[in-house]
């Protein structure tokens, strides 16, 4: 899954006009280079942002969603937790759902359900705005697994069925290092619970927390993250570097299908 940022911070000062085109030709680089979704999202969620209007979100996202899907085959991801999203992005043509907030928001669930299309649950402890101020768990694997399987049951009680269900246990969104360190180590006990699982580790602070290096500098560290996940039985990669962790995923395949 390659990530295309439409959050201003990452548009040039330019016409949106412009700023959409050349996400479209971002994510063409990124489908050329071997992505299978393509993940959009209007609403920065990185510690300390503050919450984005879905009328802003439309904004930002609606044009660069309807002119990918009217040029490439690529699944495409809409990155919210607004239902008005969530429905105007299908509508413009995204094949796929991904919520941080696990469809907890008022209207989200109805959405999701009747847009019948996969959607991504994903473990969050607070809010972006405040969810790095003190995580706090007593056994951090434990309870986001018990979140997942309560959000997989809510789902499946409001008519999403089982195989549209994607689950993720949320690397940096409420976690301390040692927290995000043992949520990857034990990841069998998320990919226990049968839905396939998603992990966004590129880039993230745990990187550069065991290893030094800046938001940049991250690469390999990353690449050994995303081997172990996958290793452990992650399914889908959230990455802003799709070359290069593709090139690790094809040596994960293949020595898996020689073992
Ligand atoms: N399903 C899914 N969707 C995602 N969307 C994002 S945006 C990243 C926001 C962010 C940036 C940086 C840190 S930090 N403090 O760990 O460096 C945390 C969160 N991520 C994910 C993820 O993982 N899954």
């Amino acid at each position: 899954m390659g990530v295309l940022n439409v959050t201003p911070d990452s548009f040039s000062d330019g016409g949106r006009h412009a700023d959409a085109q050349a996400a479209c030709d971002h994510a063409h680089a990124m489908a050329e280079a071997g992505a299978a979704i393509i993940d959009i999202g209007g609403e920065s969620t990185r510690p300390g942002a503050a919450a984005i209007s879905g009328a802003e979100q439309l904004r930002r996202v609606i044009p660069v969603i309807a002119r990918i899907a009217s040029t490439l085959e690529t699944v495409i991801s809409v990155d919210t937790s607004d239902p008005l999203v969530m429905r105007e992005a299908v509508a413009a043509g995204a094949g796929m759902i991904n919520d941080i907030r696990a469809l907890q928001a008022p209207g989200a669930m109805e959405a999701a359900s009747e847009l019948q299309v996969p959607v991504v649950l994903m473990h969050m402890q607070g809010e972006p705005k405040t969810m790095q101020q003190q995580p706090d768990y007593t056994d951090v694997v434990a309870e986001v697994a018990g979140f997942l399987q309560s959000r997989m049951n809510a789902a499946q009680d409001a008519g999403i069925p089982f195989e549209r269900l994607l689950i993720d246990p949320g690397f940096g969104f409420g976690k301390r290092l040692e927290h995000n360190l043992q949520l990857l180590a034990r990841l069998e006990s998320i990919v226990a619970l049968g839905a396939p699982v998603l992990v966004g580790l590129s880039r993230k602070s745990m990187l550069g927390a065991v290893t030094g290096a800046d938001l940049n500098e991250r690469l390999p560290a990353g690449l050994a993250a995303a081997v172990m996940a996958v290793e452990r039985g992650a399914a889908i990669v959230r990455t802003h570097d799709v070359a290069a962790t593709v090139q690790a995923m094809k040596m994960v395949q293949a020595t898996r299908i020689a073992a």
